[in-house]
């Protein structure tokens, strides 16, 4: 079996070596030359994989190592049965700790406490899901605005009109979605834009175009009292460079970069793919993760839980260090820019996931372990 691999997919050979030949390539380079003798594909989001691409290649499985699947044709591989795969919720929880953190350097920022901020969760699947559940968890006020599964389900959901207008923290989740009774190209523009108090939070970390990118930049332009936190850019790599000036935290598609995240990933798409081909799994991903640097932080019972949570979330990850090192690739040519985004991707450092720690509190402090339990991390 010829498999073809983006090279920024970690742990390849542990997980398909046994299956067959894999040649790597920068996964923005694939074309297709490059997938005519191909008969297993495997991506990452930066890879169009559609009938332009695949027409006249022998690919029969196409596996995306990511959550998101608008880069895929889904409707041409019906056609044609070429089975497929993506991750979903592989890195869902690295997106949330990339959120919190974002939230935590806000309110640093504006000199608020974070529990006091009425958070609106827009789309709550895999990752928003599991934000809902920390935030709440924390006994944060919590509005969850998610039509398609407001149709199919009873819950509390509000709609997003009603959730732009009442909530001053709001985090984008939705997949983009072009077409459709819940398409979300777009959706926050002018008009939702509009919307929002003074003083709101808006965090986009779901793809790009969710948000219209020069609609938010008027805005920002116009003097709005708005702090942003961008992770995705419409047309990445290329940023619109002012955009990322204005915002207080920008990041070149990073969110959901946790180790955890990536390895789950490969190891999703390999059982996808021996359960397409009714194959005995040959590879376990429980072998092949390593520890954490950081097993456990100790508190005296006397911490002060909010500045405890501050600590657990930046003792295991901060985007402000994603964000300082973003900025200083602003200030180059548009080449050397886009170069930048694809090569601080390519060269991420390791990042744990906040649920992985153990925390030992030193006596009683009912407010820090439920603090510790809605971060998901263990109480030891
Ligand atoms: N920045 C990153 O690194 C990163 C990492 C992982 C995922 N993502 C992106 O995050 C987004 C969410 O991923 P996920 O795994 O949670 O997806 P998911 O499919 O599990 O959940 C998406 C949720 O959005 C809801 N939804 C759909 N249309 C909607 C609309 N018009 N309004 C409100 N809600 C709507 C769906 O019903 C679903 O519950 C995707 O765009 C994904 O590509 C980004
Ligand atoms: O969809 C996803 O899983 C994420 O957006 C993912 O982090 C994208 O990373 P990439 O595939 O571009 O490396």
């Amino acid at each position: 079996m010829r498999i073809l691999a983006d090279e920024n997919i970690p742990l390849v050979d542990a997980f398909f070596a046994e299956l067959g030949e894999i040649r790597r390539m920068p996964g923005r380079a694939i074309n297709r030359a490059a997938v005519e003798h191909t008969d297993v594909l495997l991506v990452r989001s930066v890879t169009r994989v559609d009938h332009e691409l695949l027409k006249d290649s022998a690919v029969r499985f196409v596996g995306t190592c990511t959550i998101g699947t608008d880069h895929l044709d889904l409707d041409y591989f019906e056609q044609v049965g070429i089975d497929w795969a993506s991750a979903p919720g592989c890195n869902a929880r690295g997106v949330v700790d990339y959120v919190l953190g974002s939230i935590l350097a806000l309110a640093e920022r504006s000199g608020v406490d974070p529990a006091s901020r009425r958070y609106g969760v827009v789309g709550a699947g895999e990752v928003g899901g599991r934000l809902v559940e920390v935030l709440r968890g924390l006994g944060w006020s919590v509005q969850v605005c998610d039509p398609p599964r407001a149709v199919r389900e009873t819950g509390d959901f509000v709609a997003l009109e009603q959730l732009l207008a009442e909530c001053d923290v709001i985090s984008l989740h939705t997949p983009l979605e072009a077409e459709g009774a819940f398409a979300t190209f777009h959706l926050i523009s002018d008009a939702e834009l509009g919307r929002l108090e003074p003083g709101t939070w808006l965090i986009n970390a779901s793809r790009g175009a969710v948000v219209d990118n020069a609609a938010l930049l008027r805005k920002l332009e116009g003097g709005a009292d708005l702090q942003v936190v961008l992770d995705v850019w419409e047309g990445e790599p290329q940023v619109d460079v002012e955009l990322a000036r204005h915002c207080l935290i920008a990041t070149p598609h990073i969110a959901g970069y946790s180790l955890e995240g990536k390895l789950r990933g490969t190891a999703q798409i390999h059982q996808a793919f021996c359960a397409a081909r009714s194959l005995a799994p040959g590879a376990s991903l429980d072998r092949l993760m390593p520890p954490p640097g950081l097993q456990g932080l100790s508190f005296a019972a006397s911490a002060e839980p909010l500045s405890a949570l501050s600590t657990l979330c930046r003792a295991v990850y901060d985007p402000r260090r994603d964000d300082a090192d973003f900025r200083r690739s602003l200030s180059g040519d548009e080449a050397s820019r886009r170069a930048a985004f694809d090569e601080l991707r390519k060269r991420y450092p390791v990042r744990r996931e906040i649920d992985g720690l153990q925390v030992h509190i030193d006596g009683d402090n009912p407010a820090l372990e439920r603090i510790v339990r809605a971060l998901g991390a263990s109480l030891i």
